[in-house]
């Protein structure tokens, strides 16, 4: 089965507050997707909703087939989930702590033992292992949490927010690792967050969430052009001898959507960012010179400054 997680209408009201709005949504097998969205959007009741942890004011959610709402145990048993702010027997060591759930999971002292030690290794905290856990940073007790969640071998792990607080290297370590789980052992990964330049850089789609809505949902390139349309990419050159048969020729690139001239300035609008490659091409072949050239990503950035900023960081 492709589909692991299949949205339909989903709908969260608590009393006038509409929490999410008729949200439709499917996730793949292996697939990393970010929910995205400011403080309120809507991203962790998404989750309880996926979860089973709460009921759908309207609408379905399945994982792995089985319904959120009406079979909450056996999603329970397929998803691993890592809120963000995992608690931990403080007083017990990280592979006490792991040997603990993976004994709750059905597993022998033997296996749990095996399995614990693995995972520490995974999760680059061998060195931790016999630590205990209330001496752990946040961004250890982060990774312990993953472990945590990897012990029970589900085939989805959804985190929330799991970068906040932890330091810009720590940050980076967990990203990859997250990105190296679902990549190496085709685990399915769901993870909110409200820091785009994260979710950016490990997710294969990401959903952008304003006020319990999806505006919009796809690679972050997509999402650029979805909300921005034309303005997507924005190529600037400066050449010589730009002459309007070029223009026309540039016009029927694939991906080109738009096309300025000003003096010997080329402004090329495109949804697309190998653009760039079949442009200079019919510019140098026509020996036009050329003097400089600049290609803005219209993208991220924006996205932030008209979504999220004011929304409040947390
Ligand atoms: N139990 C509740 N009762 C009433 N309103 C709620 C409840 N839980 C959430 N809300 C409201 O629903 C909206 C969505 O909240 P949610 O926590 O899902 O947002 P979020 O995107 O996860 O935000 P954050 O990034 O701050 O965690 C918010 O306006 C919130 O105040």
């Amino acid at each position: 089965m492709n589909e692991i997680i299949s949205i339909k209408g989903l709908t969260k009201k608590y009393g006038e507050k509409i929490a999410v709005d008729n949200l439709d949504l499917i996730i793949n097998k292996g697939e990393v997707f970010g929910l995205l969205g400011p403080n309120g959007a809507g991203k962790s009741t998404t989750i309880l909703m996926i979860l089973g942890l709460t009921e759908p004011t309207e609408g379905s959610v399945f994982v792995c087939g089985h319904n959120s709402t009406n079979e909450p145990l056996l999603v329970k048993g397929k998803v691993g989930y890592l809120p963000d702010q995992v608690g931990f027997y403080e007083n017990r060591t990280g592979l006490e702590n792991l040997m603990f759930t993976a004994a709750l999971n059905g597993k022998s002292r033997k296996e749990a033992r095996e399995k614990a030690i693995s995972l520490l290794e995974q999760v680059g905290l061998s060195y931790a292992a016999n630590q205990k856990a209330g001496t752990y940073s946040r961004g250890m007790k982060q990774r312990l949490g993953l472990a945590d969640v990897l012990i029970k071998d589900p085939e989805v792990i959804i985190l929330d927010e799991p970068t906040l607080g932890i330091d810009p290297k720590g940050v980076q370590e967990l990203l990859d690792l997250i990105r190296t789980l679902s990549k190496e052992q085709g685990i399915t990964v769901m993870l909110s967050s409200h820091q785009l330049h994260q979710v950016q850089q490990i997710c294969d789609r990401v959903g952008l969430f304003v006020n319990g809505n999806l505006l919009a949902e796809g690679t972050v390139d997509s999402l650029a052009s979805q909300l921005f349309g034309e303005e997507g990419h924005q190529i600037k050159l400066k050449a010589t001898l730009l002459t309007p048969p070029i223009i026309d020729e540039i016009k029927l690139i694939d991906g080109v959507r738009r096309v300025e001239l000003d003096c010997n300035e080329l402004s090329i609008w495109s949804d697309k960012e190998s653009s760039l490659q079949p442009i200079l091409e019919i510019i140098m072949t026509k020996g036009c010179r050329i003097s400089s050239i600049s290609q803005e990503h219209v993208g991220l950035d924006e996205i932030y400054q008209r979504y999220f900023e004011g929304a409040g960081e947390k």
